[in-house]
């Protein structure tokens, strides 16, 4: 089986909202390729943290199997965070269904969650290792119906702007250009991880960075958070350009041109991006907020958004690989 479903932008393409139906429930849940956990606005939220979501109430769900005694509690990199309890229920997402899978209800969400009121919870793309449930990690939906997939695979077609997909089972040729060029993918912390040691700014043969961190493909993270000396290299070349503190990242004229931004995925391809399509935010008083920032230094770069909307992106959990190709 296949399936594909929507992937909606929200402003700036911050993050991209797909339809799931759950017990019979229909929520838009965020996506996420850096976290293994499937979570849900609950009914038990207090009203104040749930109005304007919508919520999955498991007392109206036929289906639904208390999983007594779990809990969950997760912590995301922008600081967000989110816990509660734990059952099971029948999970649909672009028809494609896993009848007894892992949904976790929050009864307790951070600030931004309560803010993000088109955003009813996540759905995690990383590896079952990294979910949050005691006493008993669950599997991702990805993983639980990998087998029933005509291909154990999963893709990204994320658009700048603009209305993408996510298709589970089928790699759709009508979705891109040219080769997919893949790369072996390290899933022992979780992540769809893969090495990343070269990188080119505003064009020309990559830069060998043999102390670069490795990168992940991350679905949930808005922006590219690189090494920061690579940053301060491409920002070097942005006139009017400064690390502004209360922003919290780099910021320029939004007249400036930005040169264009290449990273290696894998030992054999570079994924270049244009310096249009560099620009994150704009702040309204004519700066911008790029959407190249660092990663403070936590030995991993994050491949977010900012990077995976310009390409056509395939997560292949037979083979353990990662795949980028032009579209
Ligand atoms: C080390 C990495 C740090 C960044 C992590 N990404 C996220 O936190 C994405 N996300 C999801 C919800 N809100 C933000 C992935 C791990």
């Amino acid at each position: 089986e296949s399936g594909k479903v929507t992937a909606s932008p929200e402003k700036n393409d911050s993050e991209y909202l797909s339809p799931v139906t759950i017990g019979g429930q229909a929520l838009t849940l965020d996506f996420d390729t850096g976290s293994a956990d499937l979570w849900v606005f609950s009914s038990s939220l207090p009203a104040a943290d749930s109005s304007g979501h919508t919520t999955f109430d498991p007392s109206k769900s036929s289906t639904w199997q208390a999983y007594q005694g779990a809990t969950w509690q997760i912590s995301y990199g922008d600081g967000s965070a989110a816990d509660g309890t734990v059952g099971f229920d029948a999970v649909t997402i672009g028809g494609v269904t896993v009848s007894k899978q892992a949904v976790e209800l929050a009864t307790g969400v951070s600030g931004s969650f309560v803010q993000d009121t088109q955003n009813d919870g996540l759905v995690g793309l990383g590896f079952s290792t990294i979910n949050t449930v005691q006493p008993q990690p669950q599997k991702t939906f990805f993983e639980n119906v990998m087998p029933s997939l005509a291909l154990p695979v999963f893709t990204a077609n994320l658009d700048k702007d603009a209305s993408g997909t996510y298709t589970f089972g089928a790699i759709d040729s009508t979705q891109y250009t040219g080769d997919i060029h893949y790369t072996p993918v390290d899933s022992s912390n979780g992540f769809w991880e893969f090495p990343s040691s070269s990188y080119t700014i505003a064009g020309g043969s990559p830069t060998p960075c043999t102390t670069c961190s490795p990168a992940i493909a991350d679905t949930g993270t808005s922006l590219m958070l690189i090494d920061d000396d690579i940053v301060t290299a491409y920002y070097a070349q942005v006139s009017g350009s400064s690390l502004d503190q209360s922003q919290g990242g780099y910021i320029y004229p939004c007249s400036a041109t930005l040169p264009s931004f290449g990273v290696a995925i894998g030992a054999d391809y570079t994924a270049t991006i244009p310096g249009s399509a560099l620009t994150f935010a704009e702040l309204g008083d004519g700066t911008c907020f790029g959407g190249v920032q660092s990663n403070q230094g936590q030995g991993i770069q994050i491949y977010g958004d900012v990077l995976l909307r310009n390409f056509f992106a395939v997560f292949d959990g037979g083979a353990k690989r990662f795949g980028v190709a032009t579209k």
